[in-house]
């Protein structure tokens, strides 16, 4: 059964483009972090604050193979951080995964996350000046691992219709 996996930075839109990709596809969509905060039963941000992001990745790990395993077809939308620990670059390559990398400038991911911060706790402290520094690094580190799907689509400049197309392009 095929998996179609959304990656990217954080505010890449990876959550809202699964959803709509979802309601005109039929297919049922899962957003990884919310999987993990329905296993354990706390938000996103509890889990950092009481557990550290080392127990986060371990988490994510293990619910993102959870997620590869299930004969279903879904879409899954990742965390930003997921295809960066523990291997998981690996696992968009599988023969049932169509991995997709969508990808964000920093301007675009700095304009979607400068309101969009406090469920993220990397960045929720930070001010506007810290938060563009710190996108602009963390994208260039992370930028190996997102490039290891099999699909990029860019989001710039565009609407969600726009980008949820250019996806139903690459599956036909
Ligand atoms: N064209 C667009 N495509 C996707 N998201 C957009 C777009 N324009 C604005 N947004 C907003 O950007 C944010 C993207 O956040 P989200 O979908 O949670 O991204 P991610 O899951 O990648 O962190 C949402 O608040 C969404 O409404
Ligand atoms: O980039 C990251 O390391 C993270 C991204 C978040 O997901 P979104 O990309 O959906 O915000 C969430 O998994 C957690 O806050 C860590
Ligand atoms: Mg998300």
């Amino acid at each position: 059964m095929k998996k179609i996996v959304l990656l990217g930075y954080m505010g890449c839109g990876k959550s809202t483009i699964a959803q709509n990709l979802s309601k005109i596809t039929n297919i049922p969509f899962l957003d990884l972090d919310k999987c993990i905060e329905e296993r354990v039963n706390l938000s996103i941000n509890e889990i950092f604050e009481k557990h550290g992001e080392v127990y986060f990745r371990k988490l994510e790990h293990e619910m993102f193979v959870e997620l590869l395993q299930s004969s279903d077809n879904n879409i899954i939308g990742l965390g930003g951080g997921t295809p960066c620990y523990a291997n998981n670059h690996e696992l968009l390559k599988g023969d049932d995964v169509v991995s997709v990398y969508l990808k964000a400038s920093i301007d675009t991911l700095y304009n979607r996350l400068v309101h969009n911060k406090s469920k993220r706790p990397l960045i929720a402290n930070m001010n506007e000046e810290e938060m563009k520094e710190f996108i602009a690094k963390h994208l260039f580190d992370r930028s190996f691992y997102y490039n290891q799907a099999k699909h990029k689509v860019s989001v710039d400049d565009k609407s969600v219709e726009e980008t949820v197309q250019d996806i139903l392009g690459i599956l036909t």
